[in-house]
């Protein structure tokens, strides 16, 4: 028998049991909890509009890629390839103050990853990278969720370089190619559309859109 010191009833079927260390989820019904993961930038957050928009107010006078050419994950290596000052360039976009926690919310996502947390045996958890450059975005990551999700999804946030480290049953990700330490991730990658990765043919499964039928993907891999 679980004794419960202080629980809030959390959606259908879970309680969560708060404690001043931790937040434990304690599934009340019989099922296999799903465990979603979802990327940000690129899937909830809108990077490459947010670039793109910040990139040409800076550097007015220089070449851009337009969304519609973008090909392949980093920017940097693009812009890089357009011409070779262009890579620092672009990477003094993101490295700026405000670019993250300014970027605008992609349609659709924040109110699938709201719908998800109130579903039945389903826990999700924010999943994103932070670039190297310390001083704004691992803040302004936070702040955003805060902003728009609500202090509550801040529970729900995991910053780490390294996603394969990271136990899921699913993530849903721009980036076509997810390495890291463990070759063999517990998650399956669903390949979330952006303009750098559409022309690709992956072997992974795609969610066009929050529009397309991301419940079938979730409800593919309950048990
Ligand atoms: C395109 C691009 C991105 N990044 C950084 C910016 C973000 O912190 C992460 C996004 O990773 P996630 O998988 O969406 O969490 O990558 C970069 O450093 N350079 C680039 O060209
Ligand atoms: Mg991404």
């Amino acid at each position: 028998m679980i004794l419960f010191s202080t629980t809030r009833l959390l959606g259908r079927g879970k309680t969560l049991l708060r404690d001043p260390v931790r937040r434990i989820s304690v599934n009340m019904s019989s099922g296999k909890r799903l465990r979603v993961l979802v990327d940000m930038d690129g899937v909830l957050a809108d990077f490459e509009g947010g670039f793109l928009k910040k990139y040409r107010a800076k550097y007015p006078e220089d070449p851009f890629i337009s969304l519609q050419d973008r090909r392949g994950f980093w920017v940097s290596t693009q812009y890089g390839q357009l011409r070779s000052d262009l890579c620092e360039k672009a990477i003094s976009i993101w490295e700026s103050k405000d670019f993250f926690m300014e970027l605008e919310p992609l349609p659709g996502g924040l109110e699938a990853v709201r719908e998800m947390a109130q579903m039945e045996n389903t826990d999700v958890f924010i999943c994103t990278s932070p670039i190297n450059h310390i001083q704004h975005c691992p803040y302004e990551k936070y702040a955003w969720v805060e902003q728009h999700l609500g202090q509550g999804f801040l529970e729900q946030v995991i910053l780490t370089r390294d996603k394969t480290v990271i136990s899921g049953d699913i993530l849903i990700d721009d980036k076509p190619d997810i390495l890291g330490v463990d070759p063999d991730p517990t998650w399956e990658h669903i390949l979330f559309t952006a303009c750098h990765n559409k022309h690709l043919s992956p072997p992974q499964k795609r969610l066009l859109s929050w529009a397309d039928d991301w419940r079938a993907i979730l409800n593919s891999r309950r048990q």
